[in-house]
Protein backbone atom coordinates (compact mmCIF):
# COMPACT_ATOMS: atom_id res chain seq x y z
CA UNK A 1 0.00 0.00 0.00
CA UNK A 2 1.37 3.52 -0.64
CA UNK A 3 2.00 5.87 2.19
CA UNK A 4 0.36 8.88 1.82
CA UNK A 5 1.94 11.96 1.33
CA UNK A 6 -0.90 13.76 -0.96
CA UNK A 7 -0.97 12.29 -4.23
CA UNK A 8 -4.57 11.34 -4.31
CA UNK A 9 -3.47 8.41 -5.99
CA UNK A 10 -4.22 6.13 -3.05
CA UNK A 11 -7.71 4.85 -5.48
CA UNK A 12 -10.65 3.46 -3.47
CA UNK A 13 -9.59 0.25 -4.18
CA UNK A 14 -6.87 0.75 -1.47
CA UNK A 15 -8.86 1.47 1.53
CA UNK A 16 -8.91 -0.17 5.11
CA UNK A 17 -11.64 -0.37 7.24
CA UNK A 18 -13.18 2.32 8.62
CA UNK A 19 -14.52 0.66 11.31
CA UNK A 20 -18.14 -0.07 11.81
CA UNK A 21 -18.91 2.51 14.46
CA UNK A 22 -17.90 5.01 11.48
CA UNK A 23 -20.41 7.21 10.31
CA UNK A 24 -21.79 6.61 6.80
CA UNK A 25 -19.00 8.19 4.18
CA UNK A 26 -17.99 8.62 0.51
CA UNK A 27 -15.14 5.57 0.74
CA UNK A 28 -15.58 1.84 -0.08
CA UNK A 29 -15.02 -0.05 3.34
CA UNK A 30 -16.25 -3.66 2.51
CA UNK A 31 -13.32 -5.16 1.70
CA UNK A 32 -10.56 -4.10 3.45
CA UNK A 33 -7.45 -5.65 2.67
CA UNK A 34 -3.54 -5.40 3.96
CA UNK A 35 -0.82 -7.49 3.55
CA UNK A 36 -0.34 -7.61 7.07
CA UNK A 37 -1.99 -9.69 9.83
CA UNK A 38 -2.92 -8.31 13.34
CA UNK A 39 -1.12 -10.55 15.04
CA UNK A 40 2.03 -9.64 13.33
CA UNK A 41 1.43 -5.83 13.72
CA UNK A 42 0.79 -6.06 17.87
CA UNK A 43 4.11 -8.03 17.67
CA UNK A 44 6.05 -5.55 15.87
CA UNK A 45 4.32 -2.54 18.02
CA UNK A 46 5.18 -4.44 21.06
CA UNK A 47 8.63 -5.05 20.22
CA UNK A 48 9.13 -1.47 19.35
CA UNK A 49 9.95 -2.07 16.00
CA UNK A 50 9.39 0.87 13.22
CA UNK A 51 5.72 0.57 11.99
CA UNK A 52 4.51 0.33 8.40
CA UNK A 53 1.02 1.91 7.08
CA UNK A 54 -0.40 -1.71 7.03
CA UNK A 55 0.73 -2.24 10.41
CA UNK A 56 -1.26 0.73 11.31
CA UNK A 57 -3.72 -0.01 9.45
CA UNK A 58 -4.60 -3.32 11.33
CA UNK A 59 -4.23 -2.00 14.67
CA UNK A 60 -6.54 1.09 14.16
CA UNK A 61 -9.10 -1.80 12.78
CA UNK A 62 -8.17 -4.33 15.37
CA UNK A 63 -7.95 -6.43 12.12
CA UNK A 64 -8.93 -5.84 8.82
CA UNK A 65 -10.08 -9.39 7.97
CA UNK A 66 -13.41 -8.94 9.80
CA UNK A 67 -15.47 -6.34 10.74
CA UNK A 68 -16.03 -4.47 13.81
CA UNK A 69 -13.68 -3.29 16.61
CA UNK A 70 -12.69 -6.61 18.49
CA UNK A 71 -12.62 -5.46 22.55
CA UNK A 72 -10.07 -7.90 23.50
CA UNK A 73 -7.55 -6.85 20.34
CA UNK A 74 -7.85 -3.25 21.35
CA UNK A 75 -7.27 -3.74 24.80
CA UNK A 76 -4.17 -5.60 23.57
CA UNK A 77 -3.25 -2.12 21.57
CA UNK A 78 -3.99 0.18 24.46
CA UNK A 79 -1.93 -1.86 26.65
CA UNK A 80 1.20 -1.98 24.13
CA UNK A 81 0.98 2.08 23.53
CA UNK A 82 0.39 2.46 27.58
CA UNK A 83 3.35 0.74 28.00
CA UNK A 84 5.34 2.59 25.34
CA UNK A 85 4.11 6.02 26.87
CA UNK A 86 5.57 4.95 30.13
CA UNK A 87 9.21 4.07 28.56
CA UNK A 88 9.41 6.72 26.66
CA UNK A 89 7.92 9.45 28.79
CA UNK A 90 6.87 8.61 32.04
CA UNK A 91 4.09 8.89 34.88
CA UNK A 92 3.72 12.68 34.03
CA UNK A 93 1.15 14.27 32.34
CA UNK A 94 1.56 17.65 31.45
CA UNK A 95 -0.76 20.58 30.71
CA UNK A 96 0.26 24.72 29.79
CA UNK A 97 -1.27 27.53 31.26
CA UNK A 98 -2.76 29.02 27.91
CA UNK A 99 -5.49 31.01 26.62
CA UNK A 100 -6.96 30.51 22.79
CA UNK A 101 -7.89 34.31 21.35
CA UNK A 102 -9.17 33.49 18.42
CA UNK A 103 -9.29 36.76 16.02
CA UNK A 104 -12.11 36.19 13.78
CA UNK A 105 -14.93 33.70 12.56
CA UNK A 106 -15.13 35.30 9.10
CA UNK A 107 -14.05 32.79 6.36
CA UNK A 108 -15.34 31.69 2.75
CA UNK A 109 -13.06 28.17 2.74
CA UNK A 110 -16.29 26.42 3.06
CA UNK A 111 -14.81 23.20 4.78
CA UNK A 112 -17.86 20.86 5.20
CA UNK A 113 -16.67 19.94 9.43
CA UNK A 114 -16.71 23.56 10.24
CA UNK A 115 -19.42 25.43 12.26
CA UNK A 116 -16.76 28.05 13.51
CA UNK A 117 -17.31 29.75 10.91
CA UNK A 118 -19.90 32.69 9.59
CA UNK A 119 -19.86 33.70 6.21
CA UNK A 120 -17.29 36.99 5.53
CA UNK A 121 -20.52 38.67 3.56
CA UNK A 122 -22.35 38.86 6.91
CA UNK A 123 -19.30 41.05 8.31
CA UNK A 124 -19.77 43.66 5.08
CA UNK A 125 -20.03 47.34 6.76
CA UNK A 126 -23.18 47.57 4.36
CA UNK A 127 -24.34 43.54 5.07
CA UNK A 128 -27.87 43.43 7.07
CA UNK A 129 -27.31 39.50 7.59
CA UNK A 130 -27.25 38.57 11.40
CA UNK A 131 -24.58 36.61 12.48
CA UNK A 132 -22.60 35.78 15.97
CA UNK A 133 -19.19 35.81 14.80
CA UNK A 134 -16.33 38.03 15.45
CA UNK A 135 -13.60 40.29 14.38
CA UNK A 136 -11.34 41.91 16.95
CA UNK A 137 -8.99 44.35 16.16
CA UNK A 138 -5.74 44.37 16.83
CA UNK A 139 -5.68 46.63 19.92
CA UNK A 140 -8.31 44.14 21.43
CA UNK A 141 -6.27 40.81 20.87
CA UNK A 142 -4.13 42.78 22.64
CA UNK A 143 -6.10 43.60 25.69
CA UNK A 144 -6.97 40.07 25.49
CA UNK A 145 -3.52 39.19 26.06
CA UNK A 146 -2.37 41.54 28.58
CA UNK A 147 -5.73 40.36 30.58
CA UNK A 148 -4.55 36.97 30.44
CA UNK A 149 -1.04 37.49 31.33
CA UNK A 150 -1.89 39.03 34.26
CA UNK A 151 -3.88 35.50 35.61
CA UNK A 152 -0.37 33.67 34.81
CA UNK A 153 -1.03 32.59 31.51
CA UNK A 154 2.09 31.40 29.51
CA UNK A 155 0.64 30.70 26.00
CA UNK A 156 -1.75 32.58 23.52
CA UNK A 157 -3.11 29.82 20.53
CA UNK A 158 -4.64 32.00 18.07
CA UNK A 159 -6.63 30.32 15.28
CA UNK A 160 -8.59 31.91 12.77
CA UNK A 161 -11.14 32.38 10.02
CA UNK A 162 -9.71 33.43 6.10
CA UNK A 163 -11.32 36.91 6.17
CA UNK A 164 -11.03 37.75 2.98
CA UNK A 165 -9.48 41.57 4.34
CA UNK A 166 -6.62 39.96 6.17
CA UNK A 167 -3.41 39.93 4.41
CA UNK A 168 0.23 39.66 5.92
CA UNK A 169 1.40 43.19 5.37
CA UNK A 170 0.84 46.49 3.79
CA UNK A 171 2.97 44.77 0.57
CA UNK A 172 0.59 41.97 0.30
CA UNK A 173 -2.64 44.70 1.06
CA UNK A 174 -0.79 46.51 -2.13
CA UNK A 175 -0.04 42.96 -4.10
CA UNK A 176 -3.86 42.10 -3.65
CA UNK A 177 -5.74 45.12 -4.85
CA UNK A 178 -4.09 45.34 -7.79
CA UNK A 179 -5.44 41.92 -9.25
CA UNK A 180 -8.24 43.27 -11.72
CA UNK A 181 -11.12 41.23 -9.21
CA UNK A 182 -9.42 40.51 -6.05
CA UNK A 183 -12.49 39.40 -4.80
CA UNK A 184 -12.62 36.11 -7.12
CA UNK A 185 -8.95 36.06 -8.24
CA UNK A 186 -7.35 35.93 -4.78
CA UNK A 187 -10.38 36.04 -2.04
CA UNK A 188 -9.64 39.83 -1.22
CA UNK A 189 -11.74 42.31 -0.21
CA UNK A 190 -10.60 45.89 1.08
CA UNK A 191 -10.65 46.60 5.09
CA UNK A 192 -12.68 49.31 4.55
CA UNK A 193 -15.52 46.91 2.90
CA UNK A 194 -15.76 45.46 6.54
CA UNK A 195 -17.28 47.07 9.46
CA UNK A 196 -14.06 45.95 11.47
CA UNK A 197 -10.70 45.87 9.91
CA UNK A 198 -8.89 42.51 11.56
CA UNK A 199 -5.60 45.00 10.69
CA UNK A 200 -2.73 42.64 9.00
CA UNK A 201 -1.24 39.89 10.17
CA UNK A 202 1.78 40.77 10.97
CA UNK A 203 0.04 43.27 13.04
CA UNK A 204 -2.31 41.06 14.94
CA UNK A 205 1.25 39.23 15.71
CA UNK A 206 2.98 41.79 17.62
CA UNK A 207 -0.43 42.69 19.54
CA UNK A 208 -0.74 39.83 20.65
CA UNK A 209 3.16 38.70 21.53
CA UNK A 210 3.41 41.00 24.46
CA UNK A 211 4.50 41.00 27.90
CA UNK A 212 6.81 37.89 26.90
CA UNK A 213 3.61 35.25 26.20
CA UNK A 214 4.70 32.48 24.04
CA UNK A 215 2.21 33.37 21.00
CA UNK A 216 1.46 29.51 19.09
CA UNK A 217 -0.55 30.84 15.84
CA UNK A 218 -0.46 30.81 11.97
CA UNK A 219 -1.91 27.35 10.81
CA UNK A 220 -0.70 25.69 7.15
CA UNK A 221 -4.01 27.69 5.75
CA UNK A 222 -3.46 30.60 7.65
CA UNK A 223 -0.05 30.63 6.30
CA UNK A 224 -1.34 30.12 2.97
CA UNK A 225 -3.79 33.22 2.98
CA UNK A 226 -1.09 35.14 4.11
CA UNK A 227 0.63 34.66 0.99
CA UNK A 228 -1.99 33.90 -1.46
CA UNK A 229 -1.77 35.74 -4.66
CA UNK A 230 2.13 36.02 -4.52
CA UNK A 231 5.11 33.75 -4.61
CA UNK A 232 6.14 34.17 -1.34
CA UNK A 233 7.61 31.05 -0.09
CA UNK A 234 6.28 29.88 3.24
CA UNK A 235 9.68 30.03 5.31
CA UNK A 236 10.01 33.71 4.23
CA UNK A 237 6.27 34.41 5.40
CA UNK A 238 6.76 32.77 9.02
CA UNK A 239 10.04 34.53 9.05
CA UNK A 240 8.26 37.90 8.83
CA UNK A 241 6.12 36.41 11.43
CA UNK A 242 8.49 35.26 13.31
CA UNK A 243 9.84 38.81 13.45
CA UNK A 244 6.59 39.92 14.47
CA UNK A 245 6.75 38.02 17.79
CA UNK A 246 5.05 34.26 16.43
CA UNK A 247 6.86 31.42 18.39
CA UNK A 248 5.51 28.21 17.18
CA UNK A 249 2.96 27.26 14.84
CA UNK A 250 -0.23 24.95 15.30
CA UNK A 251 -0.50 21.98 12.99
CA UNK A 252 -4.48 21.99 12.02
CA UNK A 253 -5.89 22.79 8.96
CA UNK A 254 -4.33 19.10 8.69
CA UNK A 255 -7.62 17.42 8.88
CA UNK A 256 -6.71 14.15 7.24
CA UNK A 257 -3.50 14.57 4.67
CA UNK A 258 -4.95 12.32 2.20
CA UNK A 259 -6.42 14.44 -0.76
CA UNK A 260 -9.35 12.28 -1.58
CA UNK A 261 -10.32 12.49 1.84
CA UNK A 262 -10.26 16.56 1.69
CA UNK A 263 -11.47 16.67 -1.93
CA UNK A 264 -14.67 15.49 0.14
CA UNK A 265 -14.72 17.36 3.21
CA UNK A 266 -12.74 20.45 2.96
CA UNK A 267 -12.52 21.03 -1.18
CA UNK A 268 -11.41 24.87 -0.57
CA UNK A 269 -8.03 24.08 1.62
CA UNK A 270 -4.54 23.66 0.60
CA UNK A 271 -3.85 19.88 -0.20
CA UNK A 272 -1.46 17.78 1.24
CA UNK A 273 1.87 18.89 0.06
CA UNK A 274 1.14 22.55 0.38
CA UNK A 275 0.53 22.16 4.19
CA UNK A 276 3.20 19.71 4.69
CA UNK A 277 5.55 22.73 2.45
CA UNK A 278 3.94 25.06 5.17
CA UNK A 279 5.43 23.07 8.31
CA UNK A 280 8.39 22.71 6.51
CA UNK A 281 8.78 26.34 6.15
CA UNK A 282 7.52 27.45 10.15
CA UNK A 283 10.69 25.13 10.93
CA UNK A 284 12.83 26.16 8.46
CA UNK A 285 12.01 29.87 9.87
CA UNK A 286 12.99 28.32 13.35
CA UNK A 287 9.81 27.60 14.63
CA UNK A 288 8.58 24.84 16.81
CA UNK A 289 5.20 23.21 15.31
CA UNK A 290 2.25 20.98 16.58
CA UNK A 291 0.49 18.40 14.22
CA UNK A 292 -2.97 17.52 14.43
CA UNK A 293 -5.39 14.22 12.88
CA UNK A 294 -9.23 15.82 12.69
CA UNK A 295 -10.42 12.00 12.39
CA UNK A 296 -14.09 10.08 12.48
CA UNK A 297 -16.26 11.92 9.73
CA UNK A 298 -15.60 10.25 6.46
CA UNK A 299 -12.36 8.21 6.12
CA UNK A 300 -11.32 4.84 6.42
CA UNK A 301 -8.79 3.39 9.17
CA UNK A 302 -6.13 3.28 6.02
CA UNK A 303 -6.98 7.02 5.04
CA UNK A 304 -5.57 7.76 9.20
CA UNK A 305 -2.37 5.69 9.42
CA UNK A 306 -1.42 6.92 5.96
CA UNK A 307 -1.98 9.92 7.32
CA UNK A 308 0.19 9.47 10.65
CA UNK A 309 3.03 8.44 7.82
CA UNK A 310 2.85 11.76 6.20
CA UNK A 311 3.55 13.26 10.01
CA UNK A 312 6.34 10.78 11.00
CA UNK A 313 8.09 11.53 7.25
CA UNK A 314 7.58 15.16 8.23
CA UNK A 315 9.15 14.88 11.99
CA UNK A 316 11.90 12.56 10.51
CA UNK A 317 13.12 15.19 7.91
CA UNK A 318 12.36 18.41 10.20
CA UNK A 319 12.52 17.35 13.86
CA UNK A 320 10.11 20.13 14.58
CA UNK A 321 7.31 18.73 15.71
CA UNK A 322 6.66 18.75 19.87
CA UNK A 323 3.32 16.54 20.32
CA UNK A 324 0.24 15.31 18.25
CA UNK A 325 -2.79 16.37 18.75
CA UNK A 326 -5.81 13.94 17.71
CA UNK A 327 -8.88 16.06 16.85
CA UNK A 328 -11.78 14.13 17.66
CA UNK A 329 -14.89 15.16 15.32
CA UNK A 330 -17.37 16.88 16.56
CA UNK A 331 -20.55 16.58 14.33
CA UNK A 332 -24.20 17.82 15.29
CA UNK A 333 -23.13 20.87 13.86
CA UNK A 334 -21.48 20.56 10.85
CA UNK A 335 -22.67 20.69 7.64
CA UNK A 336 -21.18 17.02 7.19
CA UNK A 337 -24.15 15.71 9.25
CA UNK A 338 -26.79 17.73 8.69
CA UNK A 339 -26.02 17.09 4.77
CA UNK A 340 -26.51 13.47 5.82
CA UNK A 341 -22.99 12.66 5.05
CA UNK A 342 -22.44 10.88 7.72
CA UNK A 343 -24.32 9.86 10.94
CA UNK A 344 -22.10 10.57 13.53
CA UNK A 345 -18.42 11.11 15.02
CA UNK A 346 -15.63 8.22 16.16
CA UNK A 347 -16.62 5.97 18.98
CA UNK A 348 -14.52 6.36 21.97
CA UNK A 349 -12.81 3.03 20.56
CA UNK A 350 -11.66 4.68 17.88
CA UNK A 351 -10.63 7.86 20.13
CA UNK A 352 -8.80 4.95 21.70
CA UNK A 353 -7.40 3.22 19.53
CA UNK A 354 -6.07 6.86 17.63
CA UNK A 355 -4.23 7.86 20.38
CA UNK A 356 -2.58 4.36 20.88
CA UNK A 357 -1.69 3.84 17.31
CA UNK A 358 -0.44 7.69 17.55
CA UNK A 359 2.09 6.73 20.20
CA UNK A 360 2.73 3.59 18.43
CA UNK A 361 3.33 5.10 14.87
CA UNK A 362 4.66 7.93 15.47
CA UNK A 363 8.03 7.03 17.40
CA UNK A 364 9.60 10.24 16.73
CA UNK A 365 6.91 12.21 18.30
CA UNK A 366 7.39 12.89 21.94
CA UNK A 367 3.96 13.62 23.06
CA UNK A 368 0.37 12.87 22.15
CA UNK A 369 -2.28 14.65 23.82
CA UNK A 370 -5.97 13.56 25.25
CA UNK A 371 -8.25 16.77 24.56
CA UNK A 372 -10.84 17.38 27.22
CA UNK A 373 -12.33 19.57 24.96
CA UNK A 374 -13.50 17.02 22.28
CA UNK A 375 -13.88 14.13 24.85
CA UNK A 376 -14.67 15.51 28.44
CA UNK A 377 -12.71 14.99 31.46
CA UNK A 378 -13.76 11.12 32.27
CA UNK A 379 -13.02 10.00 28.67
CA UNK A 380 -9.66 12.38 28.23
CA UNK A 381 -8.49 10.77 31.69
CA UNK A 382 -8.76 7.41 29.87
CA UNK A 383 -6.82 8.61 26.85
CA UNK A 384 -4.21 8.97 29.33
CA UNK A 385 -4.20 5.74 29.95
CA UNK A 386 -4.03 4.51 26.03
CA UNK A 387 -0.98 5.93 25.41
CA UNK A 388 -1.53 10.29 25.94
CA UNK A 389 0.94 11.89 28.20
CA UNK A 390 -0.34 15.86 27.51
CA UNK A 391 -3.89 16.84 29.17
CA UNK A 392 -3.75 20.41 26.81
CA UNK A 393 -4.47 23.61 28.55
CA UNK A 394 -6.35 25.72 30.39
CA UNK A 395 -7.59 27.65 27.17
CA UNK A 396 -10.20 29.61 28.80
CA UNK A 397 -12.23 30.44 26.07
CA UNK A 398 -13.62 27.80 23.35
CA UNK A 399 -15.45 28.29 20.01
CA UNK A 400 -14.86 25.38 17.77
CA UNK A 401 -16.07 22.52 19.30
CA UNK A 402 -18.68 24.09 21.27
CA UNK A 403 -20.22 26.03 18.06
CA UNK A 404 -19.51 22.46 16.26
CA UNK A 405 -22.13 21.11 19.37
CA UNK A 406 -19.45 19.87 21.56
CA UNK A 407 -20.44 20.44 25.68
CA UNK A 408 -17.77 20.11 27.47
CA UNK A 409 -16.90 23.96 28.55
CA UNK A 410 -14.14 26.49 27.93
CA UNK A 411 -12.08 26.14 31.22
CA UNK A 412 -9.91 23.95 32.83
CA UNK A 413 -8.34 25.15 36.08
CA UNK A 414 -5.20 24.08 37.82
CA UNK A 415 -6.95 22.38 40.42
CA UNK A 416 -9.12 20.67 38.18
CA UNK A 417 -6.22 19.47 36.95
CA UNK A 418 -4.17 18.28 40.00
CA UNK A 419 -7.26 16.67 41.09
CA UNK A 420 -8.06 14.71 37.93
CA UNK A 421 -4.27 14.04 36.91
CA UNK A 422 -3.43 12.36 40.58
CA UNK A 423 -6.68 10.49 40.82
CA UNK A 424 -5.22 8.60 37.87
CA UNK A 425 -2.09 7.37 39.61
CA UNK A 426 -0.11 9.86 37.69
CA UNK A 427 1.86 13.01 38.25
CA UNK A 428 1.02 16.46 37.48
CA UNK A 429 2.95 18.86 35.12
CA UNK A 430 3.03 22.17 34.18
CA UNK A 431 4.83 22.91 30.62
CA UNK A 432 5.64 25.34 28.63
CA UNK A 433 4.17 25.21 24.72
CA UNK A 434 7.32 23.77 23.51
CA UNK A 435 8.05 21.27 26.76
CA UNK A 436 11.16 22.13 26.96
CA UNK A 437 10.18 23.69 30.89
CA UNK A 438 8.70 21.41 33.19
CA UNK A 439 7.58 22.20 36.80
CA UNK A 440 6.36 18.80 39.05
CA UNK A 441 3.33 20.00 40.94
CA UNK A 442 2.85 18.44 44.61
CA UNK A 443 -0.45 17.68 45.19
CA UNK A 444 -0.58 18.54 48.59
CA UNK A 445 1.09 21.62 48.06
CA UNK A 446 -1.99 23.46 47.21
CA UNK A 447 -4.06 26.29 45.88
CA UNK A 448 -2.56 25.58 42.46
CA UNK A 449 -2.05 28.17 39.84
CA UNK A 450 0.64 28.73 37.24
CA UNK A 451 3.86 29.48 37.80
CA UNK A 452 5.46 29.56 34.22
CA UNK A 453 4.07 32.40 32.98
CA UNK A 454 5.69 35.70 32.73
CA UNK A 455 3.93 37.27 35.54
CA UNK A 456 2.76 33.79 37.00
CA UNK A 457 3.14 33.59 40.78
CA UNK A 458 1.11 30.88 41.74
CA UNK A 459 -1.89 32.25 42.24
CA UNK A 460 -5.33 30.42 41.02
CA UNK A 461 -6.25 31.46 37.54
CA UNK A 462 -8.85 33.55 37.55
CA UNK A 463 -8.15 34.89 41.01
CA UNK A 464 -5.80 37.21 39.23
CA UNK A 465 -7.94 38.44 37.09
CA UNK A 466 -7.77 42.38 36.92
CA UNK A 467 -10.73 44.84 37.98
CA UNK A 468 -12.25 45.88 34.79
CA UNK A 469 -10.52 43.05 33.28
CA UNK A 470 -12.53 40.41 31.32
CA UNK A 471 -11.28 40.69 27.89
CA UNK A 472 -10.54 37.30 28.24
CA UNK A 473 -13.22 35.11 27.68
CA UNK A 474 -15.22 34.77 30.74
CA UNK A 475 -15.35 31.31 31.28
CA UNK A 476 -19.04 30.07 32.16
CA UNK A 477 -20.35 29.39 35.63
CA UNK A 478 -20.39 25.94 34.82
CA UNK A 479 -16.79 25.84 33.56
CA UNK A 480 -15.16 23.74 37.05
CA UNK A 481 -17.86 21.21 35.88
C1 LIG B 1 -11.48 26.04 12.82
S1 LIG B 1 -9.89 25.96 12.04
C2 LIG B 1 -9.23 27.60 12.34
C3 LIG B 1 -7.90 27.87 11.67
C4 LIG B 1 -7.90 27.98 10.15
N1 LIG B 1 -9.09 28.51 9.62
C5 LIG B 1 -7.59 26.62 9.58
O1 LIG B 1 -8.48 26.00 9.00
O2 LIG B 1 -6.44 26.21 9.71
C6 LIG B 1 -8.85 24.94 13.14
C7 LIG B 1 -9.11 23.47 13.15
O3 LIG B 1 -10.22 23.15 13.94
C8 LIG B 1 -10.55 21.81 13.68
N2 LIG B 1 -12.00 21.67 13.64
C9 LIG B 1 -12.89 22.46 12.98
N3 LIG B 1 -14.15 21.97 13.12
C10 LIG B 1 -14.06 20.85 13.87
C11 LIG B 1 -15.02 19.90 14.32
N4 LIG B 1 -16.30 19.99 14.01
N5 LIG B 1 -14.58 18.87 15.10
C12 LIG B 1 -13.26 18.77 15.41
N6 LIG B 1 -12.32 19.63 14.98
C13 LIG B 1 -12.70 20.66 14.22
C14 LIG B 1 -9.96 21.46 12.31
O4 LIG B 1 -8.94 20.50 12.44
C15 LIG B 1 -9.40 22.80 11.85
O5 LIG B 1 -8.27 22.67 11.04
N1 LIG C 1 -6.78 19.59 21.77
C1 LIG C 1 -7.21 20.88 21.80
C2 LIG C 1 -6.30 21.94 21.91
N2 LIG C 1 -4.99 21.67 21.97
C3 LIG C 1 -3.95 22.69 21.91
C4 LIG C 1 -3.42 23.06 23.28
O1 LIG C 1 -4.40 23.78 23.99
C5 LIG C 1 -2.11 23.87 23.19
O2 LIG C 1 -2.36 25.07 22.49
C6 LIG C 1 -1.03 23.10 22.49
O3 LIG C 1 -0.83 21.88 23.16
C7 LIG C 1 0.30 23.87 22.46
O4 LIG C 1 0.79 24.07 23.74
N3 LIG C 1 -6.74 23.23 21.95
C8 LIG C 1 -8.06 23.49 21.89
O5 LIG C 1 -8.47 24.66 21.92
N4 LIG C 1 -8.94 22.48 21.76
C9 LIG C 1 -8.57 21.19 21.72
O6 LIG C 1 -9.43 20.29 21.59
N1 LIG D 1 -7.73 24.78 18.65
C1 LIG D 1 -7.74 23.55 17.87
C2 LIG D 1 -6.78 22.57 18.35
C3 LIG D 1 -5.32 22.85 18.36
C4 LIG D 1 -4.75 24.09 18.44
C5 LIG D 1 -3.39 24.24 18.47
C6 LIG D 1 -2.58 23.14 18.38
O1 LIG D 1 -1.19 23.26 18.39
C7 LIG D 1 -3.13 21.90 18.28
C8 LIG D 1 -4.51 21.77 18.27
C9 LIG D 1 -9.12 22.88 17.94
O2 LIG D 1 -9.85 23.04 18.87
O3 LIG D 1 -9.46 22.13 17.09
S1 LIG E 1 -11.68 24.95 9.20
FE1 LIG E 1 -10.67 26.95 9.02
S2 LIG E 1 -10.60 27.31 6.79
FE2 LIG E 1 -12.12 25.72 7.08
S3 LIG E 1 -14.10 26.80 7.20
FE3 LIG E 1 -13.34 26.50 9.32
S4 LIG E 1 -12.28 28.37 9.79
FE4 LIG E 1 -12.49 28.32 7.54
Amino acid sequence: MSSGGGSGANGPDERGDGGPESGANEFDFATPATDQSFENALAKARDGVRLTVDDATELLATGTASSGIDPVRKEAVLEAADRRRREEVGDEVTFVANLNNNVTTACNTGCLFCNFKDSAHAFEADSDVEHAGFTKPPAESCAVVEDALDMGVYEVCSVSGLHPAFALNEEHHEVLAAHDDPASEVNYKPPETYATDPGTYVEQMEAMSVGGVHLHSMTPEEAYHASRGTDWEYEAVYHELAAAGLDSAPGTAAEILVDEVRDVICPGKIRTGDWVAAMEGAVAAGLDVTSTMMYGHVETVAHRAQHLKVIRDLQDRTGGITEFVPLSFIHQNTPLYRQGVVDSGPSRAEDELVVAVARLFLDNVDHVQASWVKSGDAHGLKLLNCGADDFMGTILSEEITSRAGGEYGEYRSFEDYVEMITAIGRTPVERSTDYRTHRRIDPDDGPHGPRLGPRADGTPLLSNRRAGGGAAGTPPADADD
